[in-house]
């Protein structure tokens, strides 16, 4: 029976990288996806930014929308501070299960609360499911049509503090122009674009960065 491409990703990684060695998890996908298969991960070049990023921002909490297989969750989850919490949510099952086991075999585990469902249903439970207060910065990368709607339901239910970073992943391609036209026009957010490329290829693509100014 046919695999798919998220399970040949898990085996590229299981294959090539080191167990507990985040950076080794995030090289063997970036070289499958390079000389193997193309895949939706944000990849090494925009994947440079939102290190800047975490870096920058160092967040106690983190909520990831759209995991995918795990790459940006690995990336954000290597640079966390001791006790901070990545949240991340995928609706996908498949996904979940492989993004699971490459959070395993990065040693992430403790740090990532992967949770499977939908953005909509879950945003509204963060507070009573996880203790979550606010949010310290928010990736987006999921449905690109829900980054606005979610961006709104984040607001309405208190998770944004002054200071929480909003970063968002393909507001070029394939774009998210209802998102863009919010966020860059709304008084309650500074928005900064960093133009960069779809993963893996010189298409043109970017990251928003946007601070809540509450
Ligand atoms: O569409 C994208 N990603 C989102 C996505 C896509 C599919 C499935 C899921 C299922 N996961 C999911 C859904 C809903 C959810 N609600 N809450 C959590 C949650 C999780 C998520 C995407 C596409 C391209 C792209 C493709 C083709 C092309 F030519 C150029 C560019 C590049 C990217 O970097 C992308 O990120
Ligand atoms: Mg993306």
């Amino acid at each position: 029976t046919q695999t798919t491409r998220p399970q040949r990703m898990l085996a590229a990684v299981q294959k090539n990288a080191t167990r507990g060695d985040p950076r080794s998890v995030v090289k063997a996908i970036d070289q499958f996806c390079r000389q193997k298969e193309w895949a939706m991960n944000v990849g090494d070049e925009k994947g440079c930014i939102l290190d800047s990023v975490v870096t920058e921002v160092n967040p106690e909490t983190v909520l990831e929308l759209g995991t995918y297989c795990g790459y940006s969750t690995v990336r954000i989850a290597s640079l966390l501070p001791p006790q901070a919490k990545l949240i991340t949510l995928e609706f996908n099952p498949g996904n979940a299960a492989i993004a699971r086991q490459v959070i395993a075999w990065a040693g992430l585990e403790d740090k990532v609360e992967l949770v499977e469902g939908a953005s909509g249903d879950f945003i509204p439970k963060m507070k009573e499911m996880f203790g979550i207060k606010t949010f310290d910065l928010v990736f987006l990368d999921h449905w690109k049509d829900r980054y606005l709607p979610d961006t709104k339901l984040m607001e309405e239910c208190g998770l944004l503090r002054k200071g929480s970073i909003l970063l968002a992943d393909n507001v070029i391609c394939p774009g998210t122009p209802d998102y863009l036209e919010y966020i860059r026009n709304s008084p309650r957010y500074k928005s900064q674009f960093f133009k960069s490329h779809l993963e893996y290829t010189k298409v043109e693509d970017g990251l928003e960065k946007s601070i809540f100014l509450g």
